[in-house]
C-alpha cells in the first residue's frame, strides 16, 4: 500500500455527506470554514458510490452505507469517516484503521429517542394495540379486555445493558416494571434492575424481551428458533437494535404458531435504501406486529445532536489532529496547535518506528515542542508540534519510513 499525505487549504477539502445528514452538521462544518460539501438524501448504490468517493476527504454516512475495503481502496484521499448514528457495523473498521482512517460516531445522541420508542412499544404491545388499530382501519371494532394487560408488575428482560438498555430500564421501572438484564460485560445495575447470568434466564423469565446489543459475530441470529422457544408462551419480542440479530423466519413461525403474542420490529436484515423503495418482510400483514422503518433514533432532537457531535469530531480531526471519540483508532486528545507546525504520522505499529520518526526530526535539527503518541496493537499515531519552516521536507522524509501509512501536516 502506498503512503498518502496532504495539507490542504480548507476550501480544497471535500466533504461528502450521505443519507440526509441533518443540516445542523453541515452548518457546523461550514461555520468552521469548509466550503465544499456535497450531500445526498439517501445511500447511493455501491457501484455509484465507488465513483463518488474518489476525491473525497471526509465521508459522512448513517446506517445504510456500507464502507467496504473495496470502497476504501477507491477513496484514495479519504482522511476520516463520520457515522452520523450509533452503530458502526456498516464500516469495515479494521480495514479503515489499516489505511490510517479514523471512524467517528455519536455514541449517545439518540439513546433517549430509542429508549422512549421502546417504552411506548411495550405499552402498545401489552394492550394489543397493533391488532386493534389494524382492525379499526378495516372497520372492525375489537372492544375487549381479553389479552390486554397493564405493564405495572410485568418483567422486562433486556439483552444488552448498554446506553440504551440501561436508560430503558430506568424508564420502565418508572412505570412499575421489574427489570432484569443480561450483558456479556459486567454492568452496574441502575435502579432496581437485576443482572442475570445467562441470556436463557432473561428469555425464560420475561413478559417482554427487548434486544439492545450491537451487530457482531456473536449477536448475529442470537434470537433464533431455539431462543424464541425459551421465551414464555404469550410473551413479546422487541428489536430496535440491528436487523441481523433476530432470525425473522423463526420469529414469523413463533408468531403464526401463537407461541409469542406479538412483536415490535424496527430493524431488518435487508432494509430499503431510501423512502422510494418498497419494504419487503415476512412479517408484513401480521396484525400483532408493530413494524417501524428503522426510526428508533429518528427524532429531530436526536438527528440534530448527532449531526453536531459527529461534525465537530470530523472538524477537530481535520483542524487539529485530535482523534478523541474514534471507534477504531488510537485516541489522542490535543491542545490547539499554535505557532509550531503540527505533523501527524500514522504507522503500522512495528518495533523501531518511533525511533525512526525521531531520527528524521533530529537529523533535520528541528526542535520538538510537543509530541503525543498512542498505539493500538496494529496501528500507531504520533502527533508532533515542530519548530520548522519546512514541514513538507519533513513529511517527505517521514513518508519514506517503511511502516508509514499516512502523514499529514497542519500549517
Ligand atoms: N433503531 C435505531 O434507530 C437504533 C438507534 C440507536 C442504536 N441502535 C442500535 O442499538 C445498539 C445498542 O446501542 P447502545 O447505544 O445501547 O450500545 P452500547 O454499546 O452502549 O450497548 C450495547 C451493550 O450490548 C452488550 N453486548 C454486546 N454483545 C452482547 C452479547 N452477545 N450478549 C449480551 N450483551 C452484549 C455490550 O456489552 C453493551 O453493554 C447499537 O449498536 C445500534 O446498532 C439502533
Ligand atoms: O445506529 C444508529 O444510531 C441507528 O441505527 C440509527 O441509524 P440511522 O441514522 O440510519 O437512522
Amino acid at each position: 500500500m502506498t503512503t498518502r499525505h496532504h495539507s490542504l487549504a480548507k476550501n480544497k477539502i471535500k466533504f461528502l455527506m450521505l443519507e440526509g445528514v441533518h443540516a445542523r452538521g453541515l452548518d457546523e462544518i461550514r461555520r468552521q470554514g469548509y466550503e465544499t460539501i456535497a450531500t445526498e438524501p439517501k445511500a447511493p448504490p455501491p457501484e455509484q458510490l465507488l465513483d463518488m468517493v474518489e476525491d473525497v476527504h471526509f465521508l459522512g454516512i448513517r446506517s445504510r452505507t456500507q464502507v467496504t475495503s473495496q470502497l476504501l481502496d477507491r477513496a484514495r484521499k479519504l482522511t476520516a469517516i463520520g457515522c452520523f448514528c450509533i452503530g458502526t457495523d456498516q464500516v469495515d473498521l479494521t480495514e479503515a484503521r489499516r489505511r490510517g482512517i479514523p471512524v467517528f460516531n455519536a455514541p449517545y445522541a439518540n439513546t433517549r429517542s430509542v429508549a422512549e420508542l421502546v417504552l411506548a412499544e411495550i405499552v402498545m404491545l401489552l394492550r394489543g394495540i397493533p391488532a386493534r388499530n389494524a382492525a379499526a382501519h378495516r372497520g372492525e371494532w375489537l372492544k375487549s379486555a381479553r389479552g390486554s394487560h397493564e405493564v405495572r408488575g410485568k418483567t422486562l428482560g433486556i439483552l444488552g445493558y448498554g446506553h440504551i438498555g440501561s436508560q430503558l430500564g430506568i424508564l420502565a421501572e418508572g412505570l412499575g416494571m421489574r427489570v432484569i438484564y443480561y450483558d456479556i460485560a459486567a454492568k452496574l445495575p441502575l435502579g432496581n434492575a437485576e443482572p442475570v447470568n445467562t441470556m436463557s434466564d432473561v428469555l425464560a423469565r420475561s413478559d417482554v424481551v427487548t434486544v439492545h446489543v450491537p451487530d457482531t459475530e456473536l449477536t448475529r441470529n442470537m434470537i433464533d428458533a431455539q431462543a424464541l422457544e425459551q421465551m414464555q408462551a404469550g410473551a413479546y419480542l422487541i428489536n430496535a437494535a440491528r436487523g441481523r440479530i433476530v432470525d425473522i423466519p423463526a420469529l414469523a413461525d413463533a408468531l403464526r404458531g401463537g407461541h409469542l403474542a406479538g412483536a415490535a420490529i424496527d430493524v431488518f436484515p435487508v432494509e430499503p435504501k431510501g423512502n422510494d423503495e418498497s419494504f419487503e418482510s415476512e412479517l408484513r400483514g401480521m396484525d400483532n406486529v408493530l413494524l417501524t422503518p428503522h426510526i428508533g433514533g429518528s427524532t429531530e432532537e436526536a438527528q440534530e445532536n448527532i449531526a453536531l457531535d459527529v461534525a465537530t469530531k470530523l472538524v477537530r480531526y481535520s483542524d487539529n489532529g485530535s482523534t478523541m471519540g474514534a471507534v477504531n483508532f488510537p485516541e489522542v486528545s490535543l491542545p490547539d496547535h499554535a505557532s509550531a507546525r503540527r505533523i501527524m504520522h500514522i504507522h503500522r505499529n512495528e518495533p523501531g518506528v518511533l525511533q525512526a520518526v525521531n531520527s528524521v526530526i533530529s537529523k533535520a535539527s528541528v526542535n520538538i515542542a510537543a509530541q503525543y503518541l498512542q498505539t493500538l496493537p496494529d496501528v500507531g499515531y504520533v502527533v508532533m508540534d515542530l519548530e520548522t519552516d519546512d514541514a513538507p521536507a519533513l513529511v517527505r522524509e517521514l513518508d519514506a519510513i517503511p511502516a508509514t501509512l499516512r502523514t499529514r501536516f497542519l500549517y
